[in-house]
């Protein structure tokens, strides 16, 4: 299948600043389209988290520009389209799970979609499944270990079905088993996505692309070799 030269997500000149830590974000451009899978790496406190935060308009550029699919972003209602199509999985996975139980959690969004109970029930199970997390329906979430969270955090977002899936530090606590588990996930999804993360071999096994975030400028590095995804 051919790919679209429109990119999915954009950003032209974005700059950022925070009260008393001054520049974090300086002239950032960047575009991701169809089948990437972009890595952004960059030392602690380089602003990665805070590039993905203005992404989804959780928050809002000083100066420069963010589009979503096409479509400029300045308004909530139009970061809301943008968020509807592009999932950010949060650093830490308490940040994203507040509901009692797994299917609860899984279930929240499609519920405020406007999908019937049974119709959420039956997309949650279906995407538990498919990451190996079937059982765990009923299962107290803050109970679930730190590799249980971060797939419940994922099948929040896949259950979505996101066109793009915004990925900050994914593999943060996860043992060898369970970063390979999630290795495997991620590379069998059909999505493109930008991945923040400080695993060299992760991000050499996942990245079509890979970006370093220094001193508030983003820049290319050098190809990893891997092939774009066919998506279908
Ligand atoms: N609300 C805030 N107020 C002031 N400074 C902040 C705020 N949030 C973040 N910062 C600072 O902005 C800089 C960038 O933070 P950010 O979390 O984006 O970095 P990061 O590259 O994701 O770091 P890490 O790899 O450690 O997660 C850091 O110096 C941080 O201390």
């Amino acid at each position: 299948m051919a790919y679209s030269n429109q990119p999915l997500i954009k950003i032209e000149d974005l700059h950022y600043a925070y009260p008393r830590r001054g520049n974090v974000l300086n002239a950032v451009n960047f575009a991701l389209y169809e089948g990437e899978r972009v890595v952004i790496n960059g030392d602690n406190g380089a602003g990665k988290t805070t590039l993905l935060h203005l992404i989804v308009g959780l928050k809002k550029a000083k100066r420069g520009q963010v589009f979503g699919f096409g479509q400029a972003c300045h308004s909530e209602k139009e970061f809301n389209q943008l968020r509807a199509k592009a999932g950010l999985l949060f650093q830490d996975p308490d940040d994203q799970l507040f509901c009692p139980t797994v299917l609860e959690d899984v279930m929240f969004g499609p519920l405020n979609l406007g999908f019937n109970k049974q119709q959420a029930i039956d997309k949650s199970i279906k995407i538990l499944k498919k990451l190996g997390m079937e059982g765990f329906e009923s299962r107290i979430t803050h109970q679930l270990s730190g590799g249980e969270k971060r797939m419940v955090t994922l099948a929040t977002v896949l259950v979505m079905e996101p066109q793009v899936l915004i990925l900050d530090e994914p593999t943060n606590a996860l043992d060898e088993k369970a970063k390979a588990r999630l290795l495997n996930v991620l590379l069998a999804l059909p999505q493109a996505m930008i991945i923040i993360s400080h695993d060299k071999l992760f991000s050499a096994q996942l990245a079509t692309r890979n970006m370093n975030l220094e001193n508030g400028f983003l820049t290319e590095q050098t190809n990893t070799g891997q092939q774009h995804k066919e998506v279908v």
